[in-house]
C-alpha cells in the first residue's frame, strides 16, 4: 500500500502558508489491511481511518457515484485497484487535488500547481457537480485566498448546478457552517461576490441578494449601492478581527432596505423595523445559533439609534440599554456598538470614504452604560420596600441621572484636555 498527503496541506504548503492538519489518501489497501496495521476505522459512510500514533486521517482512495440530490446522495466505491488519479479526479478544485508522496514528489495530474501560480479556482472534472456544498466551499476559499478568481468554466458549471436546483437541496446546517466559516476569513466579501456571480446567493439568501441595485443617499453613502455597502461593512468587521456574531450582524443589518418602496428611494424610512422581520426569517431558515441571531436582530433594530447616540437624550439612552438588555448583557451591547461602527465605516465610494472616520458613539455609549450599571438597584429596591411597584421607575430614573452626570462629566474632561 502507498500513502500520500492530499488536499489542504499540500495546497497551503505550496502557497507558503502554515499547515494545520494533514489529510492522507491510501492506495492499494483494503479496510482489513488498515485495521491489521493498527489504524482505527471512523465514520459510518466514509472509508476513513485514524493513524494509531498521529491520529491523522487516512482515507482509502475511492470513486463516487451520485444517487440523489443534496450532499447526502452518495454511494462510495473503494477497492485496492482504485488509482491515485481516479481518487484525485473526483475532488473539488485543482488546487486541492495535488498529492505528495513520502519522498516529497508531487503528483499533480490536473495542474493544480499551474492554478496556484495563476491564482485560479478551477474544478477538476464534472464530478464537481455531484456535491453542491462545493459551491459554498469555493466561495469560502475565495474569502480566504482573496486574490484568486473563479475560472469561467467553473462559474458556468456552478450556474448550471444552481439552475438545476442543487443548492436548494442543501441542509440549512451545512449552509450556515460554510457561511459562518467564510465570514471568519480575511475578506468575507469575496464569498458573497462568488455566490452572487453564480446565482447561488439568490437561492440561499434572497433577502441579501435583493440589496444589489438598491440606492442609498450619496451624502451618507458614497458607495450608493446597498449591496456594495454590505460587502464593505463585513470586510471592515473582518479587518477589525471581530467575532462571528458581529460579522453576521453586519451582513444582515440592512435587509430592510431591500423591501422599502422604490418610489421613496434613496430614502429608507423604517427599514430597521422591516429588517428585523427579515433577519428573523433568515435565522429561522438557516438555523442560525442564538448568539448570532440575537445580536443580528438587535443590530437590525438599533443601528440607527446607536449611530445617533450623541443626539439622544439621557432618558432615550437608558431605554436603548433596557431594550437591549445591556445591564445583564454588556458584552453583547459592545458587539452591537462594534457592528454599528463597521456600518459607519463601510461607506467607500469614488467621491468620498468614511473608512477612517472616527466613531465616538462607541466610547460615549460604553461610558453611559458603565455609569448606568453602577447604579445600585438593590439599594433602591430596599428604599421602596413599602411601595415595590415603584422600583422599576425609580431604578430607571436613577440610571437616567447617572447617565446625565457621566456624559456631562465626559464633556468637561474633554474641555479640560483642550
Ligand atoms: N466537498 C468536498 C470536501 C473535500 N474535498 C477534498 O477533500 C480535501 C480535504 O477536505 P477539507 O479538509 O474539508 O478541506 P481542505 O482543502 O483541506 O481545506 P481546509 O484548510 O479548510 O482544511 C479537499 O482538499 C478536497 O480535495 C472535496 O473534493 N469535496
Ligand atoms: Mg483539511
Amino acid at each position: 500500500m502507498r500513502t500520500y498527503v492530499v488536499g489542504g496541506a499540500v495546497r497551503d504548503a505550496l502557497l507558503g502558508l502554515p499547515v494545520k492538519d494533514h489529510d492522507h489518501v491510501v492506495v492499494g489497501a483494503t479496510p482489513d489491511e488498515m485495521v491489521a496495521k493498527g489504524f482505527r476505522p471512523v465514520g459510518k459512510d466514509f472509508p476513513v481511518f485514524l493513524h494509531p500514533r498521529t491520529q491523522e486521517e487516512y482515507a482509502l482512495a475511492r470513486t463516487e457515484r451520485k444517487t440523489a440530490p443534496g450532499y447526502k446522495g452518495f454511494v462510495f466505491h473503494t477497492s485496492p485497484d482504485v488509482t491515485l488519479e481516479e481518487d484525485l479526479v473526483r475532488r473539488d478544485l485543482t488546487i486541492n487535488a495535488i498529492a505528495r508522496a513520502d519522498d516529497g514528489t508531487l503528483i499533480d495530474p490536473y495542474h493544480g500547481q499551474r492554478d496556484i501560480a495563476g491564482r485560479v479556482f478551477r474544478h477538476v472534472s464534472d464530478a464537481f457537480a455531484e456535491d453542491p456544498v462545493r459551491i459554498l466551499r469555493l466561495a469560502r476559499f475565495a474569502a480566504r485566498f482573496a486574490d484568486f478568481t473563479v475560472a469561467p468554466e467553473t462559474n458556468a458549471l456552478m450556474k448550471q448546478m444552481v439552475e438545476q436546483g442543487e443548492v436548494d437541496a442543501l441542509v440549512p446546517e451545512r449552509v450556515w457552517q460554510e457561511l459562518s466559516r467564510g465570514l471568519m476569513e480575511q475578506k468575507p466579501s469575496r464569498m458573497f461576490e462568488v455566490l452572487r456571480d453564480c446565482g447561488a446567493l439568490a437561492r440561499i439568501l434572497p433577502e441579501l441578494d435583493a440589496l444589489w441595485g438598491v440606492p442609498q443617499p450619496e451624502k451618507w453613502h458614497p458607495e450608493i449601492d446597498t449591496g456594495i455597502h454590505i460587502l464593505q461593512v463585513i470586510d471592515c468587521a473582518a479587518q477589525m478581527e471581530r467575532e462571528l456574531p458581529v460579522r453576521f450582524a453586519c451582513l444582515v443589518h440592512d435587509l430592510g432596505k431591500g423591501v422599502t418602496p422604490s418610489a421613496t428611494w434613496p430614502a429608507h424610512h423604517g427599514h430597521e423595523g422591516m429588517g428585523v422581520k427579515l433577519v428573523e426569517q433568515v435565522c429561522k431558515r438557516l438555523r442560525v445559533p442564538t448568539d448570532s441571531r440575537d445580536l443580528a436582530v438587535m443590530t437590525a433594530r438599533e443601528h440607527g439609534n446607536v449611530a445617533r447616540a450623541l443626539q439622544l437624550r439621557p432618558n432615550t439612552v437608558v431605554t436603548l440599554f433596557e431594550r437591549c438588555d445591556a445591564f445583564r448583557k454588556p458584552a453583547r451591547f459592545t458587539q452591537l456598538l462594534q457592528a454599528t461602527e463597521c456600518d459607519a465605516r463601510g461607506r467607500i465610494g469614488p467621491g468620498a470614504s468614511f473608512a477612517d472616520a472616527p466613531f465616538p458613539q462607541l466610547d460615549y455609549l460604553e461610558q453611559a452604560l458603565a455609569a448606568a450599571r453602577a447604579v445600585n438597584a438593590g439599594e433602591i429596591a430596599q428604599s421602596c420596600a413599602d411601595n415595590p411597584q415603584r422600583i422599576p421607575e425609580r431604578v430607571h430614573a436613577a440610571r437616567v441621572r447617572a447617565v446625565k452626570v457621566a456624559l456631562n462629566a465626559a464633556d468637561d474632561e474633554d474641555d479640560a484636555a483642550e
